[in-house]
């Protein structure tokens, strides 16, 4: 990690709240607005995670972004990088043509679907949110993009929940995290 690494890490994590029994009982929620709304916290955000990249990617296509979260941290990251972003949305959000797989959330079941013509066969990407839990989600899409035959290079969060061994559901693409709990 750069000088300074180690510091934006530790403001990054000051900013990051628990809720506790959000939006259950028994779930601890994270909440990332606290970056968000700290112009200095989410450009640590980005840097990090953009040295990331350049450190381990030598050709990027892709930035994909996970509803909705996602595409919070995707777009700025993509900018930075110089590439473009696309989205894997939520089932019916998304017009024209579409590919869907359903999964399973820490607290719920959802359907991601992304538009048949955003990645091409072959294109390397990197997929993107601001949460690992249970890992259905970010499993979902690699499952897209494998249905897309683009090849993932990966997956970043901002936060791992690593109790959830959301890590194992991913495999075998790996999951690049900021913070963990
Ligand atoms: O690893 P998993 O168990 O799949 O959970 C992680 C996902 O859950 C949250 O999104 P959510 O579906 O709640 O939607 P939101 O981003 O629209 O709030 C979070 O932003 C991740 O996308
Ligand atoms: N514990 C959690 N906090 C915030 N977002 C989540 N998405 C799934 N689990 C979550």
């Amino acid at each position: 990690m750069a000088a300074g690494g180690e510091s934006k890490l530790q403001l990054l994590r000051s900013h990051i709240r628990a809720f506790p029994d959000f939006p259950k009982k028994g779930i601890v929620f994270r909440d990332i607005c606290p970056i968000l709304k700290d112009a200095a916290v989410l450009k640590a955000v980005i840097d990090l995670f953009e040295e990331h990249v350049r450190n381990s990617h030598q050709h990027v296509d892709l930035i994909v972004g996970l509803d909705a979260r996602g595409f919070l941290f995707g777009p700025l990251l993509a900018q930075r990088l110089g590439v473009g972003f696309v989205l894997v949305r939520k089932k019916g959000k998304l017009p024209g043509p579409t590919v869907s797989v359903a999964y399973d959330l820490e607290y719920g079941k959802a359907e991601a679907e992304m538009q048949a013509d955003a990645v091409a066969p072959g294109q390397k990407v990197l997929l993107i949110d601001d949460l690992l839990a249970t890992g259905g989600t970010l499993k979902a899409a690699c499952d897209l993009m494998r249905k897309m035959q683009a090849e993932v290079l990966g997956c970043m969060v901002v936060i791992e929940l690593k109790e959830l061994n959301g890590i194992d559901k991913v495999q075998p693409h790996n999951v690049f995290s900021l913070v963990q709990y």
